[in-house]
C-alpha cells in the first residue's frame, strides 16, 4: 500500500517528531509505503493534502494530534485530484487524541494504529460540515463554544501538562465563569437560552471527557451538549461526571440530537473544531452521513 503520510513533528508538546523513524520503520514492516511529509507551521496539512496528487496513494495517514486530524481531513475534502477520496489512518501521537478512543485506541499506542491501518478494515463515518463567514471546514471530532472554547485556549498553553491539562485549564476558567444568550436552530425548532457552552460531537469524547456518550459516529446525526447556566459551585461538584457521561442527567445540561444546526450568540464567540481555534459564532453546521472512510479497529 502506497500511502501520503502527514507527520506533525511538533505534536504532544514536541514529542512526536521522536517517534518518526519507528513510524517509518514499522509502516514499512507491515507493506505500507510512506511518503512522509512533516507539516511545517499550523494549517500547513490542509496545503499538503489539499495540493497533492492523489492518484498517487491508497491512503491518506495523519500522524499528530486531533489537529493534524482535522488539517488532513480538510485538505482531503479540498483535494479535486480524485473523484473517490481515499481512507484516512490515524496515527496518535498528539496530546489528546480524542477522536481515536472511539475506536479503542489510546494516545501514543502508535504501535495498535499501523496493526488497525494495515489490517486493512475501514468504517464509513459521519463528517461534521461546519460555515463561519465565508469559510466552510470540516471536522470528525467535535466543535464547540463559550467555555469549552475557554478551556481549549488555555490548554493549548498548558500542553506541558499532557493529557491533564484540559483538566486543570477547566478548573482555572472556573474563575471568571461566564454566561451569554444563545439561540440554537435545530433542523427548524429554535431555542434560546443563558448558556456557558455548546459542544456539537461527532464523536464520543472531548480530550478525554466522555462529552457525547449517546453518539454514534455513522448515525448521520450530531450530538449536541448545552451546558445552561449553574454556578461554580455546581459545577466543581459535578466535574467528575464529565469522565463518564453522567453529567448528561442534570438538570442544567440538555442534549439534542441533529442534522442540521445553526448557531446565534449575541457577541461572536470563538469555535474550537476538533481542538483548533478557527472561525466564530454564528455558525451553520451540518452532518455528512458517512462521507468519510476511516480505517477501524
Ligand atoms: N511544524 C509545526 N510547528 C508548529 N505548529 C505546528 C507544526 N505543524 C503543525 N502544527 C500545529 O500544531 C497544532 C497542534 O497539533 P495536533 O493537534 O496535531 O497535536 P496536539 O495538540 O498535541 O494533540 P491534540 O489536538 O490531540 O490534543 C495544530 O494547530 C497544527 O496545525
Amino acid at each position: 500500500m502506497k500511502a501520503l503520510l502527514i507527520f506533525n513533528p511538533k505534536a504532544a508538546n514536541g514529542r512526536a517528531i521522536k517517534n518518526l523513524k519507528k513510524i517509518q520503520h514499522l509502516l514499512l514492516k507491515k507493506g505500507i509505503d510512506p511518503h512522509i511529509k512533516l507539516t511545517e507551521c499550523r494549517g500547513h496539512g490542509i496545503e499538503l493534502v489539499e495540493k497533492e496528487d492523489l492518484k498517487n496513494y491508497d491512503a491518506v495517514l495523519s500522524a499528530g494530534g486531533d489537529g493534524t486530524l482535522f488539517e488532513t481531513l480538510n485538505g482531503l475534502f479540498r483535494n479535486k485530484s480524485v473523484e473517490k477520496k481515499p481512507p484516512i489512518g490515524i496515527i496518535p501521537i498528539g496530546t489528546g487524541n480524542a477522536f481515536v478512543r472511539d475506536m479503542n485506541l489510546k494516545t501514543g499506542d502508535f504501535e495498535s494504529a499501523i496493526e488497525i491501518i494495515s489490517n486493512g478494515k475501514k468504517k464509513q463515518v459521519d463528517v461534521g460540515k461546519f460555515t463561519t463567514g465565508k469559510e466552510t471546514y470540516y471536522y470528525l471530532n467535535i466543535v464547540g463554544l463559550g467555555f469549552v472554547s475557554d478551556v481549549n485556549g488555555l490548554a493549548h498553553k498548558l500542553k506541558i501538562f499532557g493529557n491533564i491539562s484540559y483538566s486543570v485549564a477547566v478548573f482555572i476558567k472556573l474563575i471568571p465563569l461566564h454566561t451569554y444568550r444563545v439561540k440554537l436552530i435545530i433542523d427548524g425548532k429554535e431555542i434560546e437560552r443563558e448558556n456557558i457552552f455548546v459542544e456539537v460531537s461527532n464523536s464520543r469524547y472531548t480530550s478525554n471527557f466522555l462529552m457525547a456518550p449517546d453518539a454514534k459516529i455513522d448515525d448521520g446525526y450530531l450530538d449536541i451538549t448545552l451546558l445552561n447556566k449553574t454556578t461554580r459551585r455546581r459545577m466543581i461538584a459535578a466535574f467528575p461526571k464529565i469522565f463518564t457521561g453522567e453529567h448528561i442527567k442534570l438538570p442544567e445540561v440538555e442534549t439534542f440530537k441533529a442534522k442540521k444546526l445553526e448557531i446565534i450568540t449575541e457577541k461572536n464567540k470563538i469555535l474550537t473544531p476538533d481542538g483548533e481555534m478557527i472561525g466564530t459564532s454564528p455558525v451553520k453546521i451540518e452532518c455528512l452521513n458517512k462521507a468519510c472512510e476511516v480505517f477501524w479497529r
